[in-house]
Order: C-alpha cells, then structure tokens, then sequence
C-alpha cells in the first residue's frame, strides 16, 4: 500500500501542527487523494496487522441500518462503544442515513437500494450518490459522520467508487475507512453484474494525532506485502443478505500490530 505509505510521508513533511476537537493534537494536511485498482488486489494495510473481522463487521452493521452497538458486541467488535450512549444507541449515524433518510415531508429514503437500483437501471447516471451528512439530524448523532458521502460510476463494465471523507484518523481510522469502502464497491458490483473498478478516496482533514507519529514512522522503515485478494463467496439476492462467512481473504500477510489510543 505505498498510496497509504506516501500519505504518511506526506504529513509528517509537510504537515501543520494543530490543535483538535478531541485535546489531542494533530499534525494535518488539507485535501489529499488516493486511488486504489481493485484489480491489484484487496488495498489493506500490510505494514502493520489489521483486524479485518472488525471492518467487515462493521460494514455489515452500516447496511443493516443499524445504530446501536449490540449488533457489533454480539459479533465482538468494540470499535464504537466509547461514543455510545447507556443503552448502545449512537443517534442517527450512517447505517440510519444509508437505509432510513427521513424527509422534511416524512417520506423514508433507502440510499443504498436506490442506488442500486439506479445503477441497474441508468449506468450512464451522473447522480448515483449516497450522503450520511444529514445537517438536521448532526445534533442527534453521538459523532458526526467523517466518510460522509460517496459517489459511484459505471465506466466500461466496470463500477468505481470514490469516498469523501471530511475528518481523517490516518493512523487508526483510514486503514478501516479504505478496506470498508473497497467491501462496499465489490459487494454493489456483486449485485449489479459489474466488475470492480477503482476505489477512489479524498480526504479533507487528513491528520496524524500526535500520540500516533512514532507508530506512523515505525511504518514507514517497514517493506509492504503483496496485496491480498478477497473472494466473496455468495450472491445472496439483494445487498441485504451478505454474511460474515461469505467474504475470504487470500494471502493477507502483514507486519505485526501496532498499538494507538483512540482519540475520543
Ligand atoms: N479518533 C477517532 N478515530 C477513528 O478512526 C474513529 C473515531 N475516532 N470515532 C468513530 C470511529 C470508530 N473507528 C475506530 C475506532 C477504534 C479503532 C481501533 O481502536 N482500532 C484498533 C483495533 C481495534 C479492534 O479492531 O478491535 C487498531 O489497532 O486498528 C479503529 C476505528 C473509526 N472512527
Ligand atoms: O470512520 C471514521 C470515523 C472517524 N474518524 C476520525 C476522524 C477524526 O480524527 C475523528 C472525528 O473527529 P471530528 O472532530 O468529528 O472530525 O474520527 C475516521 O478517521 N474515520
């Protein structure tokens, strides 16, 4: 993954030290983009052991509609529970957003479907968007989205994919953001017959926290594998029905874990 290597590069050369939300502080860039060809393999970090079950469960979770952490603790992730109310609730987060948009009339919109919808039915369509960035809904949501809006394209047969993300852990969240997004393009082109094209991510606040740069910098004197392939399994009926056990992963072979605390 040297697209992900050079981003690190990159702030620690040309990054501005900045103050943040969480107290933390942060060594940030402005703008940036990736792109990752899905034929070269599935884009997961090597130079430091990712927990994929954690990303793959959480995608799931998102296309469940789902907001609350039970699902994720009946499947032993615990990647959100520091901004979890008592009873688990998150507030209107992506998987409300993706599947259950309420208009100002009080109709429901299901993005996900719809996109897929648009994609079988209108391939050429310059308005195959999803958004998570609901401005009613900021107040209720526990965080505001950071992946915050997605756009596809059908070019050749083939269906590409770029991300905007508005607020970019690069350490922690954007290994998670970038394999997540590459699920969700291969599990739409699954459902839509197309092959997988590029997944294209842009990044606005791109930063490093500053209790993150030693673990950055052990990544850059490391030597990245090969890519791994993911197989899915299964082409269950519609996006809904995709498991776990349908998705595996070939020749992951990564460097160790490399521990960070969550800014929170
Ligand atoms: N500061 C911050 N960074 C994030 O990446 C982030 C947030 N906050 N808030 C909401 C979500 C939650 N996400 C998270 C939260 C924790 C980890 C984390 O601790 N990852 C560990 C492994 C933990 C595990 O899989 O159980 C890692 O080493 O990657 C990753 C993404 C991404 N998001
Ligand atoms: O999927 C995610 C979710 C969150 N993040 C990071 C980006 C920021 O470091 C924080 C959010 O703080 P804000 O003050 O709301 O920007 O979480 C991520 O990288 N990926």
């Amino acid at each position: 993954m040297k697209q992900y290597l050079d981003l690190i590069r990159r702030i620690l050369d040309e990054g501005s030290d900045r103050p943040d939300r969480t107290g933390t502080g942060t060594r940030a860039v402005f703008g940036h983009q990736m792109r990752f060809d899905l034929s070269e393999g599935f884009p997961l970090v090597t130079t430091k052991k990712l927990h994929v079950r954690s990303i793959f469960i959480e995608l799931l979770w998102f296309l469940r509609g789902d907001t609350n952490v039970k699902w994720l603790h009946d499947h032993k992730v615990s990647i959100w529970d520091e901004w979890a109310d008592k009873n688990g609730d998150l507030g209107p987060v992506y998987g409300k957003q993706w599947r259950d948009w309420v208009t100002a009339d009080g109709r429901h919109i299901d993005q996900i479907a719809d996109l897929i919808a648009t994609i079988k039915r209108d391939p050429n369509s310059r308005r195959q968007l999803v958004s998570a960035w609901n401005p009613g809904d900021l107040p209720d949501m526990k965080l505001a989205p950071c992946h915050c809006l997605f756009q596809t394209a059908v070019i050749d047969g083939k269906l590409h994919l770029q991300l905007y993300q508005r607020s970019c852990d690069v350490f922690l969240g954007v290994p998670f953001n970038i394999a997540s997004y590459a699920l969700l393009l291969m599990l739409i082109a699954h459902q839509c017959d197309l092959e997988p094209g590029s997944f294209v991510w842009t990044g606005g606040d791109v930063h490093l926290y500053s209790n993150h740069l030693d673990q950055a910098r052990l990544q850059l004197m490391r030597e990245p594998y090969p890519l791994p392939r993911l197989v899915i399994k299964r082409k269950p009926d519609s996006i809904d029905g995709y498991e776990y056990e349908d998705f595996e992963l070939v020749g992951y072979e990564a460097h160790p874990h490399i521990k960070g605390a969550v800014a929170i």
